[in-house]
């Protein structure tokens, strides 16, 4: 087996008397790339908050990069996670320029790119030449589209070169023309050699490409089914978990 990108045992978290997550077991080595799938409060965001180390499980252990919880400085880990999340967008000035959002991912900050070099503005250049939208450079980002907004928020989530980039939800508000392409661009990333492993996040199955070699099931905060994406997806699994 490869190195472990992740690592949780046994994880619950109970809140309110209400257990929210039960018994995670999940494990994702290097090379995989996986799809997170369940309805509406199922717990994905719990679960990445967890991941991310915002909140602290109630039982289990948490093992990040090979570094364990508890035993490492989160801070630290984190500039090695790359997190895109839909309420990011709100929090972006809309008179920002394309590039200054990419570059800001460098120390995962909103509107601080003080001692930027060139090397960094090469990097942004060529992040958001990878994602197909170089174009952007200069533009306004109150005028770009949904689309293209949320691409320059996965440029500015590669851009600190994160081993770990979470997907969440990054086609919400998107049409099915602008999900499909931007779908595609997280395919050309997810086999780009030494690239980020990738955690995509999603309540719609057929977001489900090959690019994700694996797929994890959530229902009700706990695991449904876990593995290859071809063995879980199937028909009979679907129709239980709805
Ligand atoms: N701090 C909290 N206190 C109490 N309950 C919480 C808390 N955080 C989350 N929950 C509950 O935990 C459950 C799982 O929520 P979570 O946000 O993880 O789901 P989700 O799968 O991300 O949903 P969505 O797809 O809607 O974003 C929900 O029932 C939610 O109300």
């Amino acid at each position: 087996m490869g190195e472990k990108v992740i690592e949780l045992k046994d994880v619950s978290w109970v809140r309110e008397g209400k257990q929210i997550l039960s018994d995670i077991h999940w494990e994702i080595s290097r090379g995989e790339h996986w799809a997170l799938l369940g309805l509406n409060g199922s717990g994905k965001t719990t679960l990445l908050n967890i991941i991310n180390g915002y909140i602290w499980p109630t039982t289990g252990t948490v093992r990040v990069l090979g570094r364990q919880f508890g035993k490492t400085d989160l801070r630290e880990l984190r500039k090695s996670i790359g997190w895109v999340s839909s309420s990011l967008q709100e929090r972006i000035r809309e008179q920002e320029l394309a590039e200054k959002i990419v570059l800001s991912g460098k120390y995962s900050t909103i509107g601080v790119y003080d001692d930027m070099t060139d090397k960094d503005y090469d990097r942004a250049r060529e992040i958001m030449e990878e994602l197909d939208c170089g174009y952007l450079w200069g533009r306004k980002y109150a005028t770009c589209s949904q689309g293209e907004k949320q691409r320059l928020l996965i440029g500015r989530g590669l851009m600190g070169s994160p081993e770990l980039l979470i997907l969440d939800e990054p086609t919400n508000g998107l049409d099915f023309i602008a999900r499909d392409k931007l779908l595609a661009s997280v395919g050309k990333l997810a086999k780009k050699d030494g690239g980020p492993t990738l955690i995509y996040v999603t309540h719609h199955i057929e977001e489900i490409t090959d690019a994700f070699s694996h797929t994890l099931l959530l229902k009700d905060g706990s695991i449904f089914a876990k593995g290859k994406t071809a063995e879980v997806l199937t028909e009979e699994t679907l129709q239980a978990l709805w």
